[in-house]
């Protein structure tokens, strides 16, 4: 399990607590510059912490070395620089390197890690490519692909789904909803909220630094919350077991 117990950074995030459980997706929900980042950064140790702790399977992140945070939980981050030129197949093995490969020479289990989750982010057509060539959705499902190869138990993903054509969204999700399936756990920032209702196990709602909810989709994913928090007017429809999210447009 990811915990965060009373994450408190700068006045960016005050007083944060949330966890993760393996076999969950959770959705992270808030604006523009309302903390979700920072959030993220706390509860993978990336960002200090002026109060709190996070843990991830009882183990404080402040106190695991950068590989074996690697080997429990995969970051996807929002920007995604690329440091040099790079092939595509390189950058997925990157996700083999917490657990001792050297990515210019994988075998065996890496090798297959490897050409299993290029295969699953279909991204196994452009495993020569250089990674500077591929446009901003085809990158960022390398860099999924290099997340899954990494098989850590989590996977915490900043917008995963940005840069992505509507077919590929729904991939994408659908591989990290497997994820979660298959007993591992997700933490992904989404902005579509039709789509974090449609995939998200549970939510949690950051505004301004706070967490105002946490909860099912079914509980929170009110056209109140979204109008206090977004500061636009949205419809949520129920068919079945589903919820749907319209949003109509800015409260002037
Ligand atoms: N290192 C920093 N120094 C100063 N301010 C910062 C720093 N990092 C973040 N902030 C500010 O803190 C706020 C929250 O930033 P954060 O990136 O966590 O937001 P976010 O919810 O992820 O936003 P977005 O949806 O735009 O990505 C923003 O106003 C941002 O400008």
């Amino acid at each position: 399990m990811i915990v965060g117990a009373g994450l408190t950074r700068d006045g960016i995030v005050t007083d944060a607590s949330l966890t993760v459980a393996p076999g969950e997706m959770v959705v992270l929900l808030g604006p523009n510059g309302a903390g979700k980042t920072t959030l993220l950064r706390m509860l993978l140790g990336l960002a200090a912490a002026d109060r709190g702790e996070a843990t991830v399977d009882g183990v404080a992140v402040s106190a695991l070395s950068p590989a074996r945070r690697a080997r429990r939980v995969a970051y996807l981050p929002q920007s995604r620089p690329l440091a040099w030129p790079s092939r595509v197949v390189d950058i997925v093995a990157l996700g083999r390197f917490a657990h001792g490969a050297a990515p210019y020479r994988l075998g065996g289990q890496d090798a297959a890690a490897v050409a299993a989750s290029m295969a699953a982010a279909e991204t196994a057509h452009l495993a020569t490519r250089s990674a500077h060539t591929l446009s901003g959705g085809e990158l960022a499902r390398v860099h999924l692909a290099r997340a899954l190869a990494s098989r850590a138990g989590y996977i915490v993903a900043d917008e995963p789904v940005a840069s992505l054509d509507p077919r590929h969204q729904h991939r994408v999700l659908g591989l990290l909803a497997d994820f979660a399936k298959a007993g591992g756990g997700v933490l992904a920032v989404l902005h579509d909220l039709d789509l974090a209702a449609r995939y998200a196990d549970r939510l949690v709602w950051i505004d301004r630094g706070r967490i105002v909810a946490d909860g099912s989709v079914a509980d929170t994913m009110t056209a109140e919350r979204i109008a206090a928090i977004y500061g636009v007017a949205a419809h949520v429809e129920r068919s079945g077991s589903r919820l749907s999210v319209i949003i109509d447009g800015a409260i002037a």
